[in-house]
């Protein structure tokens, strides 16, 4: 579903973001995508989204290539930014059915799949309700139903739980496995919660300075009796990040 070789960013300035990236993504997989602050995360996402042009190397998402045939690369996936797209004074539903006639569904097709998603998301009754009145979770869980719209076959997921509140963040969990069982949608997520990597993802992949640094299973990476946190520690080191994170980056 994923699969890039060599794949490179380096920004207008000469920050090299991410280097020589090689990684692959099978159908159905829920991959988390790990790192400290600064570490190549978002970048690498923005890019794998067509977001972002790389610099160099090549890559197939989706069954396209990202940059030959960047239009069909977006068809086929949904992403959910960081800050997420709701407006706070749009119906939700009236958000939706625009967003799928931009999509290109008809205004029939769209109300029938803006529904569709509400209730899948857990969001049915909620169609009336604006933007700007909802729960964090359930904010999250509609930037997930704009994303899912198109139908798409591969989900990205830009640090899906950040700021919600345990239960919150369980539920949509449950959410994204649920996806993937119906669905079989492949997810590919940003996380800086450990535990969250534990409990959901099939295999993690982690990233440090702009290179894969450990890749695996949760079970494979925590060796001898170690948590997730201490191993995540071990191989990234200790040394705090968030002004090389700041350092360079552009507003
Ligand atoms: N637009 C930009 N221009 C220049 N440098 C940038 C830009 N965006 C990011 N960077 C730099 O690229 C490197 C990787 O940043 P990136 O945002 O991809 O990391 P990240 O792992 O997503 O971090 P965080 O966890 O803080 O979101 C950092 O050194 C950052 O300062």
């Amino acid at each position: 579903m994923i699969r890039t070789s060599g794949l490179s960013k380096t920004y207008d300035g000469g920050v090299q973001a991410v280097t020589d990236l090689g990684i692959s993504v099978e159908p159905g997989e829920i991959v988390g995508f790990l790192g400290p602050n600064g570490a190549g995360k978002t970048t690498t996402m923005r890019m794998l989204t067509t977001l972002l042009r790389p610099t160099s190397g090549t890559a197939t998402v989706a069954g396209h290539d990202l940059v030959a045939d960047a239009k069909e690369v977006r068809k086929r996936i949904g992403y959910v930014s960081q800050g997420g797209g709701i407006l706070p004074t749009a119906p939700l539903k009236g958000e939706l059915e625009l967003q799928g006639m931009l999509h290109g569904l008809s205004r029939r097709e769209s109300a029938a799949r803006a529904g569709e998603v509400l209730a899948r998301l857990d969001l049915a009754g909620l169609e009336n309700s604006l933007g700007g009145t909802l729960s964090g979770g359930r904010r999250r869980r509609f930037d997930i139903a704009l994303a899912l719209l198109p139908d798409p076959a591969l989900l990205f997921l830009d640090e899906p739980t950040t700021g919600l509140d345990p239960q919150s963040r369980a539920n949509l969990w449950d959410h994204i496995r649920t996806l993937r069982q119906e669905n079989g949608t492949t997810v590919f997520l940003t996380t800086h919660y450990l535990d969250e990597a534990d409990a959901l993802c099939d295999r993690l992949l982690i990233i440090d300075h702009g290179r894969i640094v450990a890749e695996g299973a949760p079970a494979e990476l925590r060796t001898g009796g170690q948590t997730l946190d201490e191993v995540f520690l071990d191989i990234t080191g200790r040394s705090l990040r968030e002004e090389s994170a700041l350092t360079g980056k552009e507003a």
